[in-house]
């Protein structure tokens, strides 16, 4: 495996990496020409805030599996581009929050308190202390955009403050608000009656400029301005503008349209303190995303396990132990159904059934589609990460469903069914002896067989004589039967399977799929041979 890590990390992150055998890990310093010719042949991609990892980047990377953010928030990764590409974007949400709180507490305090003035004065040699008087934080009102992990965590810092909290977040549940003494109310409620504003949301298009000309007129004389969030989220110039005429009495800011900060509106405005992004980067914070980060990266190269993904449901390792053999069988399952549909695919309506149908199911889907749209030679680009997106761009619906509870206990079932324009095709199949993936029904039939190795999967009419030509077609071609599994419609199946079909599913023993092409071909020669398909299931 090949890691590149295009930005400074703690020593703990590297030591995860270096613990792994053979793993190759590029530190910035070794990056030599250039970030995207060192991608050219990696695994993993680190990043924290500087580097863009955006689509011209990604697409010098086409082994890249996985980008880890070392910090939260990922607007320096283009995710849709990474998605595409099958890339896991993973962050690690809550480990710096502590350290952005208390950065905030710091810039609230100092701003209340002018204790940057006061100590450039101090070292200038003057005693100014007329012009020092500060306030105090208590009784006054905090507003707070965003009560996600470090919105929270100023809030409860603020609380032993004696502050008013207000807080605004469209998605946290009013109980989580109370218990941290948020008061929850309008955005603009917020800017109406808040003396210190600070901003916890990501950057995203509802965010974009929240605080411009706009908002800032409704704003409360005097408010003070807090950001360590992202720069975009304030219109600079605007804010510069209303702190120069006095509307907002100051601003401490952390994070910056342009960073590193060349040229600003605020230099020089003496009730501006400003921070190089700094505000999660303590020993402490560092060192757990580092080492959070590194072993997140690690057990999805090594294991699959996806961990804070952005572009992904999480799972736990527990959570990933228990389904991963079911995301081996919809894959495999996926690969059985592929090219089985007599027109083109319109709609894939994957149902789950028993205790998988209680747990998260995206990879398991992602891994099913992926089957489906995987081709014999293996042209597909689609993978686990970015099947259902890939399906989306093809105009090709997916229709899911889900049932906890089956009468007589069947254990846990996927069946896939792919709808075409001019007929549909289905299977299911279920993991037994824990990681073994077997087919259960294919169009109807019910059949018990293994969804492993190569496969021969026979329609034919239900007559005598047919399995034994089977077998002496196979032998004749020096092809070795490993199990021979047999189905036959009812006459209770659908009418889809008219009474009379049945169906056999050979495992035969050979070094590749195409050696068993001349066996195969005589087997469609067969009068009660309806059709034949040649099946190599892959690991995906
Ligand atoms: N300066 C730094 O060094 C630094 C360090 C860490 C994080 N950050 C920034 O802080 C942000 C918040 O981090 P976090 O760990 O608290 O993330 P988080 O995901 O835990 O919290 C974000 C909160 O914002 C809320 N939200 C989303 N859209 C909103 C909207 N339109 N209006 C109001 N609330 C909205 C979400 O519901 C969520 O509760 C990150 O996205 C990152 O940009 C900066
Ligand atoms: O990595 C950094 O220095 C900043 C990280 C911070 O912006 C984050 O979003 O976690």
């Amino acid at each position: 495996m090949k890691i590149v890590l295009a930005e400074k990390v703690s020593p703990a992150t590297l030591a995860v990496f270096q613990q792994e055998p053979g793993w190759q890990i590029v530190t910035p310093d070794q990056i030599k020409n250039g970030l995207a010719a060192e991608l050219s042949d990696a695994d993993a991609l680190v990043v924290r805030s500087a580097v863009q990892a955006d689509a011209k980047l990604l697409e010098s990377a086409p082994k890249l599996r996985v980008i880890g953010r070392a910090g939260v928030g990922v607007d320096n990764i283009d995710t849709d581009a990474a998605t595409h590409r099958g890339i896991v974007v993973m962050n690690t949400p809550g480990a710096n929050a502590v350290a952005v709180a208390e950065l905030t507490l710091g810039l609230m305090i100092s701003l209340a308190r002018a204790i940057p003035r006061a100590n450039s004065t101090m070292h200038a040699g003057k005693w100014d202390k007329k012009s020092l008087q500060g306030q105090e934080l208590r009784g006054k009102t905090l507003g707070i955009v965003g009560l996600g992990r470090i919105g929270l965590e100023v809030a409860r810092r603020a609380a032993s403050f004696g502050m008013n909290i207000i807080g605004y977040d469209p998605f946290v549940a009013p109980v989580i608000a109370r218990e941290n003494n948020v008061t929850l109310v309008p955005i603009d409620d917020i800017f109406k009656a808040s003396d210190y504003l600070t901003l916890h949301v990501g950057l995203t298009t509802q965010t974009e400029g929240l605080i411009n000309s706009t908002s800032i007129k409704i704003m409360k004389k005097g408010i003070r301005i807090i950001n360590c969030a992202r720069g975009e989220l304030i219109v600079e110039q605007a804010l510069a503008d209303a702190i120069k005429s006095g509307h907002v009495g100051g601003a401490a800011l952390d994070v910056f349209h342009q960073e590193p900060l060349k040229e600003s509106p605020f230099y020089n405005l003496d009730n501006v303190i400003l921070s190089p992004h700094i505000a999660g980067a303590t020993d402490e914070a560092q060192e757990a995303i580092g080492i959070q980060l590194a072993m997140q990266v690690r057990d999805y190269l090594k294991l699959g396990v996806v961990q804070n993904a952005v572009n992904l449901p999480s799972l736990s390792h527990e959570e990933y132990k228990e389904i991963a053999p079911y995301i081996e069988m919809a894959d495999r399952l996926g690969q059985f159904l592929a090219h089985a549909t007599p027109g083109n695919l319109e709609n894939i309506q994957i149902s789950y059934t028993g205790r998988i149908a209680a747990g998260k199911t995206d990879l398991i889907r992602n891994a099913a589609i992926a089957g489906i749209f995987s081709s014999a030679d293996g042209g597909s680009t689609a993978n686990r990460i970015n099947a259902a997106a890939i399906a989306a761009e093809r105009g090709i619906r997916i229709q899911e469903d889900k049932k906890e509870f089956t009468p007589g206990g069947a254990g846990s079932v996927l069946k896939i069914v792919l709808h075409s324009s001019d007929g549909d095709a289905s299977a299911s199949a279920t993991v037994l002896h824990g990681n073994s993936p077997r087919l259960l029904s294919y169009d109807g039939i019910d059949i018990e067989a293994p969804l492993h190795g190569t496969l021969v999967a026979i329609r034919n009419h239900d007559v005598p004589g047919v399995v034994g030509r089977i077998g002496t077609i196979l032998g004749e071609q020096s092809v070795n039967i490993a199990n021979f599994a047999l189905g036959r419609a009812h006459s209770n199946h659908s009418q889809r399977v008219p009474h009379g079909q049945a169906l056999a599913v050979v495992q035969i023993d050979v070094p590749k799929a195409s050696s068993a092409t001349a066996a195969v071909d005589a087997l469609r020669r067969v009068e009660a041979i309806a059709s034949v398909r040649l099946i190599e299931l892959g690991k995906l």
